[in-house]
């Protein structure tokens, strides 16, 4: 028998614009105390189902590495070795970034706003480099291999997303370690598609609830020998339906 590799994703705990309802995208915002409990309960899954990461991987933005850190933490894992990639951070939600949910629903409809969160390759509006929420020149991304998006689908996502997957987290899971990779809802979406083959159209459906590991057993060409598994399934059910209607309260 073959022995399997083991893949760990963690979409960060709530933050302050989840709180508020706004779109976020690149916008570097923190976790809320709400999200600071759900990274803690997820090290704590993590530590009770003995799934022990060897290896971290996040995005370039603090809601997820704050998330990473209290999670290791509180797995006792806080000495691993990480690698962070703006590569994982979240869509770019363009000229989204900063609005309100629930007003961009009732300003443009259902169809529009459903289009702009979930299609898989409609981007919203760009965002102009003179606003506040633009990340154009943002220190951080001062040497990116590619330009700072102005916005972005989900498929630009996935194409920006899997040169990262391929050189640098296969890699790791090749060399046998247990990999955490903590990003963002629509990053992990995009992950979540490759991995487990989910069509276009279908993918709209997927929401992934905050805090919770989702675990993977992978084969030797890295193909999942299973469905994805929250360590908490009730918790990731409630969680991935609230995601869903975001924008409808
Ligand atoms: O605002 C965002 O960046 C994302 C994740 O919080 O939102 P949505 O779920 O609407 O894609």
């Amino acid at each position: 028998m073959t022995a399997t590799r083991t893949l760990i994703l963690l979409r960060h705990g709530r933050s302050e614009w989840n709180e508020l309802n706004l779109f976020t995208g690149w916008v570097d915002v923190r976790l809320n105390a709400q999200g600071e409990k759900e990274a803690r309960r997820g090290g704590e899954l993590l530590a009770e189902s003995g799934i022990l990461p060897d290896v971290l991987h996040t995005s370039l933005l603090s809601r997820a590495i704050q998330t990473a850190n209290i999670a290791l933490d509180a797995a006792d894992r806080l000495w691993i070795p990480v690698t962070r990639s703006w590569r994982l951070n979240e869509r770019h939600y363009g000229a989204l970034q900063g609005k309100d949910k629930a007003q961009t629903l009732e300003e443009f409809g259902p169809e529009q706003f459903q289009l702009w969160r979930r299609s898989f390759d409609v981007p919203p509006p760009v965002l102009d480099d003179e606003s506040e929420f633009s990340q154009v020149n943002d220190v951080r991304y001062a040497g990116i291999d590619g330009e700072v998006p102005r916005t972005e689908s989900l498929k630009l996502v996935i194409d920006r997303l899997l040169p990262y997957w391929e050189s640098a987290i296969v890699p790791d899971l090749e060399a046998g370690k247990t990999v955490l990779v903590t990003a963002h809802g629509n990053s992990l979406r995009g992950l979540v598609k490759h991995l487990e083959g989910i069509s276009d159209d279908d993918i709209a459906e997927l929401n992934i609830p905050t805090g919770i590991p989702l675990v993977y057993e992978l084969d030797e060409n890295n193909v999942p020998t299973g469905p994805g598994r929250y360590l908490d399934p009730e918790a990731a059910a409630a969680g991935a339906a609230a995601v869903a209607a975001q924008g409808k309260k």
